[in-house]
């Protein structure tokens, strides 16, 4: 599809979750404005509860947006039919915080899922999650459960099934919170070799170290808001 403008953009966008005693409590994204060209890499920092998390949901449209407009890869997400999102949320890979692997799935079955739902032939799946799964170094874990795997294996083979699509978006949340000092490099050289090649990849990190060893534009959230976007 053929798009032009931004990757992601939003407009005096506000974000709050339902109160638990009904309607909506506090607004945890205010006023966020921001554009992210395609082919971009933005680090996303902010201490913890700033709403990293938060703004990687809304654009994944796994949220809408409370209040303002929030537009990806050429969706306005708060007014988009619900059933249209699934097929936006293909095109964008995602490494959730707290990584979702589905533990009665093998790891090879697991970092297949997102290219059996579109429907690629078997012969195309073996091949490719095979080679993620040798680049990054659990081609001997395919046929393991999750949870037979450490914290670390874990996070790459979440990591293997969000990139597996060559996704035009790649939001991850935290991604090598759990892997030593050699595997984040690792997985890092995985994310900008990705970049080079053309996708667009939001980062949200709490690790200097990470940041220092690939400067990039990052956007810091304080609080909700935006407090500052460098050009890294
Ligand atoms: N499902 C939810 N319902 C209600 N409030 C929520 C929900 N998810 C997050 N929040 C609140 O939104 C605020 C922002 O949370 P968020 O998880 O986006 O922050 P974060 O910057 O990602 O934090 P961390 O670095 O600890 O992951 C917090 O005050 C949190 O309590």
């Amino acid at each position: 599809m053929e798009r032009s403008g931004p990757v992601v953009r939003f407009d005096a966008v506000g974000l709050a979750y339902p109160a638990p005693g009904g309607g909506l409590g506090a607004e945890v994204l205010r006023g966020v404005s921001l554009a992210l060209d395609d082919g971009s890499f933005t680090w996303l920092l902010g201490p913890s509860g700033a709403g990293k998390t938060s703004l990687l949901r809304l654009m994944h449209a796994a949220l809408r947006p409370t209040r303002g407009a929030v537009e990806v890869l050429g969706v306005g997400t708060g007014a988009a039919p619900r059933r249209t999102l699934p097929e936006l949320r293909r095109r964008i890979g995602v490494v959730h915080q707290d990584l979702r692997l589905l533990p009665h799935l093998s790891i090879f079955d697991n970092v297949a899922l997102p290219l059996r739902l579109g429907r690629r032939p078997e012969s195309v799946i073996a091949e490719d999650v095979a080679e993620i799964l040798r680049w990054i170094g659990l081609d001997h874990r395919a046929h393991a459960r999750p949870e037979e795997l450490s914290g670390g294996e874990q996070q790459r083979a979440a990591i293997a099934r969000a990139v597996v699509c060559r996704p035009t978006l790649l939001l991850a949340d935290e991604p090598t919170g759990n892997v030593d000092a050699s595997q984040a490099r690792r997985l890092l050289a995985l994310f900008a070799e990705m970049n080079r090649l053309g996708t667009t990849i939001v980062i949200a990190t709490h690790s200097e170290d990470l940041v220092q060893r690939f400067p990039a534009p990052a956007m810091r959230l304080e609080r909700g808001r935006i407090r500052g976007h460098d050009e890294g």
